[in-house]
């Protein structure tokens, strides 16, 4: 079997355009314009790539960008203060605070000062209990941009088996409740799981969000199973001249496409629906924040 890959380049463009019409309503018809702020403390390489897209995206879809950086010396209670500021500022609807943080700074003391109504990244305890309780909150933009995924390829997820690799608070436990919402049997399998190539060969869906570079392999799916490849690792590639990189998922893509079903691709997958999801997560926000119904299909 050769898998069909997901586009999920293209399907995130087309996320991102439908976002667009619902902003140009909004602001033709309420004189309303969504606003997105972005904080990035330190100077991470990466960090900086990933905030550049996403602003050059924000205003591509009508919506107002603020991007906030700060020196990777800044204090916690400045940082604190900065998301008073955002959460105070009614031209903000929705706040990313990029991670990770310096060691200096309690992650989760700054996620949860965050308004939980501009959570965008949907990572404060009260959108987290939220979604555990299948009450209306802000879903994490990575999760919900593979459930769109999934729901696109196969329509209903009911009955089947899930199995999600990785465990974190971003992705893993995020994911597997929204699994659970449509009605999948769910597992979250991890780094301390016994024969956990025995445990994703019995699944429909693997969703694999480790973080280390190429560890599912075509052995560990189930022939014409669907892989959702979370991952985006850089790692060396000396076939392509000395000191050259390349990017890879958490599944070996190859291995893997012999057998599946359907598979994404990194780069190309999860990534691009990830910063669609943002987009959504915003509009939703500012939608919410106005007494204006958001729109359905860009909500879990
Ligand atoms: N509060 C917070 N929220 C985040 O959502 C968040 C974060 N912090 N910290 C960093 C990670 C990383 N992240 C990515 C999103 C899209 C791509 C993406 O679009 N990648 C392209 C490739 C980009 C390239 O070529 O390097 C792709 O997969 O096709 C990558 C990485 C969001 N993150």
């Amino acid at each position: 079997m050769t898998a069909s890959i997901i586009d999920g380049k293209g399907f995130a463009a087309k996320v991102r355009g439908e976002v667009g019409r619902h902003v140009k309503r909004l602001k033709d018809e309420h004189g309303i314009t969504p606003g997105l702020a972005v904080v990035l403390v330190g100077e991470d390489p990466a960090s900086q790539v990933y905030v550049r897209s996403k602003g050059k995206q924000t205003v591509e879809a009508g919506m107002n960008s603020y991007e906030h950086k700060r020196d990777a010396s800044i204090s916690q209670e400045e940082l604190l203060a900065l998301v008073e500021q955002l959460n105070g500022d009614p031209a903000v609807h929705g706040i990313l605070v990029q991670l990770p943080l310096p060691d200096h700074i309690d992650e989760d003391l700054v996620i949860n000062a965050i308004d939980p109504a501009k959570d965008v990244d949907g990572f404060h305890i009260s959108n987290v209990g939220l979604l555990g309780t299948g009450q209306e909150s802000m879903v994490p933009c990575t999760p919900l941009g593979c459930l769109m995924m999934l729901r696109d390829f196969h329509g209903s997820l009911s009955g089947m088996n899930a199995v999600v690799v990785g465990r974190s608070n971003i992705v893993g436990k995020p994911m597997a409740q929204l699994l659970l919402g449509d009605s999948c049997t769910v597992t979250i399998a991890h780094s301390r799981t016994k024969d956990i190539k025995e445990v994703t060969r019995r699944a429909d869906i693997v969703v694999a969000a480790v973080g280390r570079p190429e560890m599912v392999t075509g052995d560990w799916i189930k022939p014409g199973a669907t892989v959702i490849d979370v991952g985006i690792n850089r790692i060396d590639a000396p076939e392509k001249g000395e000191g050259k990189t390349r990017l890879v998922g958490d599944c070996h893509f190859d291995s893997c496409a012999e057998v599946a079903g359907a598979i994404t691709p990194v780069p190309g997958g999860v990534g691009p629906m990830t910063i669609a999801c943002l987009l959504a997560n915003t509009l939703t926000a500012c939608c919410r924040a106005n007494g204006i119904a958001a729109p359905e299909g860009l909500t879990a």
